[in-house]
């Protein structure tokens, strides 16, 4: 029997979903007793030019094809953003269709109306594409793992700002050169300051920790600082120190209390987070029974992200098939607190002051009078009686640090601190 999917949105993700349906269509009919069948396709401009694969008189510009169609019975949604997209989901879900979604947006801000009509409505909503593109992450925490007290995720879950990061410190590309190539490859978001900013890996972090914490997380509880700071000066020095620059997100449950952070930080060399480049993602788990875990994939890009909303089609689909669909929400009713982190950590910092007798003397002051204590320094000149200065800390807590930086701020010599990090061991 077949069974009629209606897309939302045909760009990067789209079209690999309509790519891999078409090739995978037989499979999937032997594996679930359905044959998907992608019956249309909404996009903004007919006109446009599309992939070979992508049949022209199935594009429309009008929701209602959908929306309002008995027969389709499945959407899904690639379209991106808040508006419309949570609009057409609504829509879809009180008309009885299951949905798949690649949007973390939208999960990460409405997740609970969302779920929360699926299951009104005893239907599917799926959105396994929305964090890590290929890497299977939302299924594992919701099933797998649901066995174990999750207390850590740590990982790289933005692509672009890893292809970012990566080919700043291999290929020596300019940031605007590593994101216009990102972009290129379809894996930024269409308004790409939601990943170099840290928004995007936010959104993802929100989500992972919601089910992993079994909590409501808000978007607000989570801490975040994207990598615009970040130049090749540091990439240099961090290089020079034995480390590589990763836009990290890491979430804790401490007895209930959360620290959710999204920042950008120095990783040694040695460290199997410095060997995950370009567009791939990983993300370390931590849980009570089931001990450590990494997961590891392509997080970004047309066909890792079709071969997750795919494998979600297929669940709907075994659903139907089995009479449980509507049962895959794991609605969760409690909210948990959420703090900044109270660990220690070790620092990198860097900035520019003047390049003379007894500056750093003041500097190393502010570190001893603020109670943070120096362990590695760099210096290099940069122009005309200038210096780069680079302190690495032992361990000290975030407030320390806060406090050291905005006394080092109150230095007459001091000309301006470029970035903080933290440096993981
Ligand atoms: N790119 C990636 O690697 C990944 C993306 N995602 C998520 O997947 C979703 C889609 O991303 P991506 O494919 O990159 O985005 P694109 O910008 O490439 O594609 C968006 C598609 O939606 C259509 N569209 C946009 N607005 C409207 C509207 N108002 N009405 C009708 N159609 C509309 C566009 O139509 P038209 O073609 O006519 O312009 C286009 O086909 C996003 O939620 C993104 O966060 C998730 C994981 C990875
Ligand atoms: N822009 C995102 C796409 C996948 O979620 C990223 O770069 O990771």
């Amino acid at each position: 029997m077949t069974l009629l999917i209606g897309l939302l949105g045909c760009g990067t993700v789209g079209s690999g979903v309509v790519e891999l349906v078409e090739r995978r269509a037989d499979k999937i009919a032997q594996m679930t007793g359905l044959r998907p069948s992608i019956a249309k396709i909404l996009v903004r401009n007919k006109e446009k030019a599309r992939p070979s694969s992508i049949d022209p008189a199935k594009l429309t510009t009008d929701p209602k094809d959908i929306l309002d169609d008995p027969k389709i019975s499945l959407v899904i949604e690639t379209i991106g953003g808040i508006e419309p997209a949570r609009e057409f989901i609504l829509a879809a879900l009180k008309a009885g269709k299951h949905v798949v979604t690649a949007n973390k947006d939208l999960i990460a801000l409405h997740g609970p109306e969302i779920l929360e009509t699926a299951e009104r409505n005893q239907v599917d909503i799926l959105y396994e594409a929305a964090v890590g593109g290929a890497i299977p992450l939302v299924r594992p925490l919701k099933e797998s793992l649901a066995s174990s007290d999750i207390t850590d995720l740590k990982g790289i879950i933005n692509g672009t700002t890893n292809y970012i990061l990566s080919k700043m410190t291999d290929a020596g590309l300019s940031f605007d050169e590593a994101l216009s190539e990102a972009q290129r490859l379809g894996y930024a978001e269409s308004d790409p300051s939601s990943d170099v900013d840290g928004l995007d890996a936010a959104r993802k972090l929100a989500i992972l920790s919601s089910i992993a914490f079994a909590s409501i997380v808000e978007l607000s509880d989570v801490r975040v600082q994207g990598i615009r700071n970040v130049t090749a000066a540091d990439v240099r020095f961090a290089d020079q120190l034995g480390y590589v620059i990763k836009l990290l997100a890491v979430g804790k449950d401490r007895d209930g209390r959360l620290s959710l952070e999204v920042r950008p930080s120095l990783v040694p060399k040695s460290h199997p987070l410095a060997h995950v480049s370009e567009s791939y993602n990983a993300l370390y788990v931590r849980g009570d029974a089931a001990g450590d875990l990494m997961f590891f994939g392509q997080g970004a890009g047309s066909m890792p992200t079709a071969s997750a909303v795919v494998g979600d089609v297929i669940e709907a689909l075994r659903n139907i098939q089995l009479g449980v669909s509507g049962h895959s929400q794991n609605l969760i009713g409690t909210q948990k607190t959420a703090e900044a982190s109270k660990d220690l950590t070790p620092y990198y910092m860097r900035l520019s002051a003047e390049d003379q007798p007894g500056v750093f003397a003041e500097i190393a002051k502010v570190f001893g009078e603020t109670e943070v204590s120096m362990s590695n320094v760099l210096q290099t000149p940069t122009r005309l009686g200038h210096a780069d200065i680079v302190v690495v800390t032992h361990n000290a807590s975030a407030q320390h640090m806060d406090i050291t930086v905005k006394r080092l701020q109150e230095l007459r010599h001091v000309s301006v601190i470029h970035t903080v990090m933290p440096v993981e061991s």
